[in-house]
């Protein structure tokens, strides 16, 4: 078993009082009025918010050695995700799919959630993040191939702007085998729901 250090959280540069006062001054600015018992505490409780959801959690790497020589797709569907969109910070929500094809070592399988969500937390474009998931497979498993697939609904897009209910967004990444070979590349979207792709 390899243990493979993420990488450090950043906790450092961030203070919680700050944002507290700036996101009260920020409401205020908005003409929303702070005075009443059941707001007194919003500004706190939003600051704390947006430091959950712009946080990454650190985690641990556990690959095991492909002993039996398994070299088919391995896929874990419909991970969920939640993520705010860099321009306007606002969540998008929805799901990914994670795939690779085994190289000489495995990985534990919530693993595939994990890194996911490592690259959710923080502000993002949904490019972006299907990218850093793949990419970042690719250089700590070192498999033969990685695909990875993002639906989302960015609710920049239909809770306000534009308004466009229940449109969702579609980014895919392949590398490896799965971008070259055309059959494993069918096959990684046909398991993933996605079609003959
Ligand atoms: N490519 C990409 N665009 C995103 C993502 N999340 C949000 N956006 C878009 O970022 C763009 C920002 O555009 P701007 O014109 O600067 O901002 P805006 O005036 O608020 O735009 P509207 O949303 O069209 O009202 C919008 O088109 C959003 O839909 C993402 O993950 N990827
Ligand atoms: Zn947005």
């Amino acid at each position: 078993m390899t243990l493979t250090p993420l990488r450090v959280v950043r906790d450092q540069g961030r203070d919680l009082e700050a944002a507290e006062r700036a996101a009260a001054d920020f409401l205020t600015a908005l003409g929303v009025e702070l005075d009443s018992d059941s707001l007194a505490e919003t500004p706190g409780r939003m600051a704390r918010a947006y430091a959950e959801l712009l946080s990454p959690r650190e985690f641990r790497l556990t690959t095991f050695p492909n002993d039996e020589g398994y070299d088919e797709l391995v896929l874990a569907r419909a991970i969920p995700i939640r993520s705010v969109c860099e321009h306007h910070l606002l969540p998008f929500v929805g799901v990914a799919h994670v795939g690779y094809l085994p190289g000489t070592r495995i990985l534990g399988l919530s693993k595939l959630a994990r890194v996911v969500e490592l690259f959710a937390h923080g502000p993002q474009v949904q490019e972006r993040l299907t990218k850093q998931v793949a990419d970042w497979l690719a250089e700590h498993l070192r498999p033969k191939g990685v695909g990875v697939v993002i639906e989302a609904e960015h609710l920049c897009m239909t809770l306000r702007g534009v308004r466009a209910a229940g449109a969702s967004t579609i980014t895919s990444t392949l590398l490896g085998e799965l971008r070259e070979d055309p059959r494993s590349r069918a096959e990684f979207f046909i398991l993933a729901g996605l079609g003959q792709g």
